[in-house]
C-alpha cells in the first residue's frame, strides 16, 4: 500500500545551512494495517506524511502509495487517499453537513450521491447532533471527527492522519480512536497516523515505527519493541542487605541481558533498606526464584515490584531521552505553511 526507499527531505535552514528533516525513509507498509509514525516535535513526521500524501517533494528517494508514483503521479495518488493534516481542513462558518456535501461537489459526486455520502459519514462519525452548526461552534473532539470525515469523502483505501488527536481531552481521544477503529473495521480502510501519544500507539497501531531526528530508528509491534528493547523493570527493597549478594542474586535473574543493577535508598521505609533495580525479560517468572534465593540467604525483602515496560522506555533505551512531555505547538520560521492542495484535504 506504501512502499518508499531513501525518501528524504531537506530543508534550507535559519543561518543558510541546511536542515535535514527526513532521512533515508525506507519502508514498506501493508494494505489493511494500523501503522503509528511515534516520535517528538520536529522528528520528521509530519514531513514523511507531507511527501507521501504528495503535499511536498521529495529531495531524494521514491516512494509509491496506493501503486503510484509519488513524484511522477501525484494526483492518482491523491485520488486513492485521504489526508488528516494537523490543522482543523473545515470552513470556520459553514454548517457541517453544508462542509461534507461540498466536498462530494470537489470530488465530483453527483447531486444525490453527495448527499448519500454526506449522512453516512455523519452517521459514521456520529456528527447527527451537530449537522446544521458551524464548524467554530463545534469542541475540538466534534471537529477532529468533522476533519476525518471530510478525509473520507471520496471514499479513499488509504487514510493518513497527522496527529489525530492532538490537544483533545482524554474522553473525546477515547472516542474519536473508537470512531477510527470502527471506521476501519467496517471499511477495511489502510491507516496511517503520526502521534506523540505513547499509550495510543501502544494500545491501537499494530505496527510502531519510532521516529527520532528524521529517520526510522525502530519497526515493530509495540510489544516486541518492548520487549526486545526495554524488558521488565524488577526492583526489590531489601533491608540492611549484604550487597554483593542482592547484586548478584539480580545479575543472575536477568540472565543474559546486560544487566546493571542500580541501586539506592528506599523512600518512605523507617528501616536502613536499600532498592535494587535491573531489566530483565519476564520479570514475573523471575520474581518467585529470586525471593526464595534471597530468603535462603538471609535477605530480607521488604517490598519487590515488576514493572512492565512502555514505549517511552523503549525510546529511553534507544535514545536516551523521554518521549513523555505535552507536545506543544510548532513555533518559529522553519515551520511548515499550511499547504492546500487540491484532492486532499488540509
Ligand atoms: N518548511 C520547512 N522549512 C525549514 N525547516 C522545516 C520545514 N518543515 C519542517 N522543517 C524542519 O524539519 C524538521 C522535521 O519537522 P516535522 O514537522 O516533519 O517534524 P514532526 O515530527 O512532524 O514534528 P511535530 O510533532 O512538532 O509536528 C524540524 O526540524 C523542522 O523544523
Amino acid at each position: 500500500m506504501i512502499s518508499s526507499r531513501g525518501l528524504s527531505k531537506t530543508f534550507r535552514g535559519p543561518g543558510g545551512g541546511t536542515v535535514t528533516a527526513v532521512a533515508d525513509l525506507t519502508m514498506d507498509v501493508e494494505a489493511g494495517s494500523l501503522t503509528a509514525f511515534l516520535g517528538p516535535n520536529g522528528a520528521g513526521k509530519s514531513t514523511s506524511l507531507r511527501m507521501l500524501t504528495t503535499l511536498l517533494r521529495p529531495t531524494a528517494g521514491t516512494a509509491t502509495v496506493c501503486g503510484h508514483d509519488v513524484t511522477t503521479e501525484p494526483g492518482a495518488v491523491r485520488s486513492a487517499i485521504g489526508y488528516i493534516g494537523q490543522k482543523n481542513g473545515a470552513g470556520q462558518y459553514y454548517r457541517v453537513r453544508d462542509e461534507l456535501v461540498s466536498q462530494g461537489a470537489f470530488y465530483g459526486l453527483g447531486r444525490a450521491e453527495r448527499r448519500r455520502r454526506a449522512d453516512e459519514l455523519i452517521d459514521a462519525l456520529d456528527l447527527g447532533g451537530v449537522v446544521d452548526r458551524p464548524t467554530m461552534n463545534l469542541s475540538g473532539g466534534q471537529r477532529r471527527r468533522v476533519d476525518i470525515a471530510l478525509g473520507l469523502v471520496p471514499a479513499p483505501r488509504l487514510l493518513f492522519l497527522d496527529e489525530p488527536s492532538t490537544g483533545l481531552d482524554p474522553q473525546s481521544r477515547s472516542q474519536l480512536w473508537d470512531h477510527l477503529l470502527g471506521l476501519r473495521e467496517r471499511l477495511g480502510i489502510t491507516l496511517f497516523l503520526t502521534t506523540h501519544y505513547l499509550e495510543e500507539a501502544d494500545q491501537f497501531a499494530e505496527r510502531v515505527m519510532v521516529v527520532d531526528g528524521g529517520r526510522i530508528i525502530a519497526d515493530d509491534t509495540a510489544a516486541r519493541l518492548k520487549s526486545d528493547l526495554a524488558g521488565d523493570r524488577l526492583t526489590v527493597t531489601v533491608v540492611d542487605p549484604d550487597h554483593p549478594t542482592v547484586v548478584d542474586a539480580l545479575r543472575a535473574a536477568a540472565q543474559g541481558r546486560d544487566a546493571t543493577v542500580e541501586h539506592g535508598s528506599a523512600p518512605d521505609t523507617d528501616v536502613a533498606a536499600v532498592r535494587y533495580s535491573v531489566t530483565l525479560d519476564r520479570g514475573d517468572r523471575a520474581l518467585p526464584a529470586l525471593l526464595a534465593h534471597l530468603a535462603g540467604r538471609g535477605q530480607q525483602v521488604l517490598a519487590a515490584e515488576v514493572r512492565r515496560p512502555s514505549l517511552d522506555d523503549v525510546f529511553l533505551g534507544l535514545t536516551g531521552r523521554s518521549l513523555r512531555e505535552e507536545p506543544t505547538e510548532p513555533t518559529g520560521p522553519d515551520q511548515p505553511a499550511p499547504t492546500t492542495v487540491p484532492g486532499v484535504t488540509p
